[in-house]
């Protein structure tokens, strides 16, 4: 038979550097990795990773394009993840701090245990500490020691055993305390906010030439984090998010005109939503931050709510915490609002629809019967215990981050790429915000599940 194949060989990768420890402090000592004599691993060949071992960015690739698109300069490619052959610290003498930080999400438990029994167990680390409080916790807070007993079943609790907070930022109160207790190896956990501080942490590490290691792992319930496939958590979310929609549709179902209105997380980003509504399909509409809608008028939310409260008796509403906070009327002060991280501060978009939902049938339908039933399952779907899935997730991503951190890269984040875990220079992945692109095929397949209106039409009659 006629071989099948074609050999076509690809452009040119443009590999994302990471820093190396060595690269600012000279002469530092390597060792080889414990894990060669390890009563878990028999190490392989092929079992190191090298740093020729990158993972693309994006594995689909028109073939019959032989040069970088313009102003690219060739395929995004990022070093793998992994254990290297050569370690920069002697085990015996690290000082590991974990720290989480911002809003919680499931599997945050999972990561710091697996940060403690793998720095325990892979390498033979000893000295692991806890910071309290996110990152106000470096300056004002007593550390807490940790070991593999402590954290056995940490992984079984939602929230996280170290307590987290927002604000509390300062950057030479966090590296002076770093500096002050020794720790060489800073384990970061948190969001987009999180991932910024550790830019700043970093090179402030950088420009002191400290022989410390800085490795990120993102957590973000919201999913807004880029370049990496998705956040820990956020399938246990979406699970979670799916029994709010159950409910809001018996709710709805079991009514007369009723509309089941169910809010989630989602300050930036529709994710949750969008995923919860797919994977559920008893969603009449999805509402979202990056899709702007309005109310009134062809076209608009009450009208399609109209119609399928003839058709069906009941609706199902899911709308984004983030979605139109543009309509919302709010004063001065509200305007101004923000937490201690310096976020935005959001009011209720379901508070305000149902409150919209129920002036505009009483003004259309005086005389029918509607109800609105509202349910806010916000911190619910954040606060459980990862799933199977992201349980291991965790795991990976968490002793991904250790051999990064052993091997001497700094300032790093541990994420999977097309399903491979991969090390991501923070900048790019505190830069890099992940939208849902309502131009793609995802946001296309939530249209069809809902046959919802585009919410585009006032936009182009405006224009016409
Ligand atoms: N631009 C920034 N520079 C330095 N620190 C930041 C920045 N943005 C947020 N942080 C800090 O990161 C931590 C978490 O941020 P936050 O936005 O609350 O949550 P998340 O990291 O989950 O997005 C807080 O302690 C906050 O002060
Ligand atoms: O925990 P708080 O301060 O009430 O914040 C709620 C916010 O936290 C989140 O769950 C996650 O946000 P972060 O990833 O920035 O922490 C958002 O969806 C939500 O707006
Ligand atoms: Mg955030």
């Amino acid at each position: 038979m006629e071989n099948q194949e074609t050999t076509i060989s690809l452009p040119s990768i443009k590999l994302q550097n990471l820093t190396h420890l060595s690269d600012y402090i000279p002469h530092l000592p390597k060792h080889p990795n414990p894990l060669d004599h390890n009563q878990y691993f028999r190490p392989f060949s092929g079992f190191y990773i090298t740093p020729t071992d990158v993972i693309l960015h994006n594995v689909l690739h028109d073939v019959s394009i032989k040069s970088p698109p313009p102003n690219d300069g060739g395929h995004l490619a990022y070093h793998r993840a992994g254990p290297r052959k050569e370690i920069f610290f002697e085990p015996t003498e690290v000082r590991a701090a974990v720290v989480t930080c911002g809003g919680l999400c499931p599997g945050m438990n999972t990561v710091i245990r697996e940060l403690v029994v793998g720095l325990w167990d892979l390498y033979g680390v000893r000295e692991i500490y806890g910071v309290k409080m996110g990152y106000r916790g470096f300056y004002s807070s007593d550390f807490v020691q940790l070991d593999k007993k402590l954290v056995h079943t940490w992984h079984k609790s939602g929230g996280t055993m170290l307590e987290t907070s927002r604000g509390g930022f300062h950057l030479n109160k966090i590296v002076d305390a770093i500096q002050d207790h020794g720790l060489n190896q800073i384990y970061i956990i948190g969001g987009d906010g999180t991932m910024r501080g550790m830019v700043e942490i970093f090179n402030e590490i950088k420009r002191r030439k400290l022989n410390i290691a800085v490795a990120g792992i993102p957590k973000t319930v919201d999913n807004d984090v880029g370049i990496i496939d998705r956040s820990f958590g956020f399938q246990t979310a979406v699970e979670m998010a799916q029994q709010a929609i159950s409910a809001g549709h018996v709710e709805a179902e079991s009514g007369v005109n009723c509309i089941g209105l169910v809010k989630f997380m989602g300050r930036r980003t529709g994710h949750i939503a969008l995923y919860a509504t797919l994977a559920s399909r008893d969603v009449d509409c999805c509402l979202i931050p990056e899709n702007d809608f309005y109310l009134e008028g062809k076209g608009g939310l009450f009208e399609f709510l109209e119609h399928r409260l003839k058709e069906n008796g009941h609706a199902v509403l899911v709308v984004a915490e983030g979605a139109g906070q543009d309509m919302i009327p709010r004063t001065e002060q509200q305007q101004q609002e923000r937490d201690e991280s310096g976020n935005p501060v959001f009011l209720d978009v379901g508070v305000w629809l149902k409150s919209e939902l129920k002036k505009w049938w009483a003004r259309d339908h005086p005389n029918e019967l509607f109800t609105v039933k509202y349910i806010d399952p916000t911190y619910m779907i954040r606060a459980v215990p990862a799933n199977a899935t992201d349980n291991l997730y965790c795991t990976l991503v968490a002793h991904s981050a250790i051999h990064g951190a052993m091997a001497g890269y700094t300032g790093f984040v541990s994420g999977p790429i097309n399903g491979n875990y991969a090390y991501i220079p923070v900048e790019g992945v505190a830069r890099t915000k992940n939208e849902v692109n309502t131009n793609d095929h995802k946001w296309a397949w939530v249209r069809s599940v809902t046959d919802q209106p585009d919410f585009m039409r006032r936009y182009s009659t405006a224009t016409n």
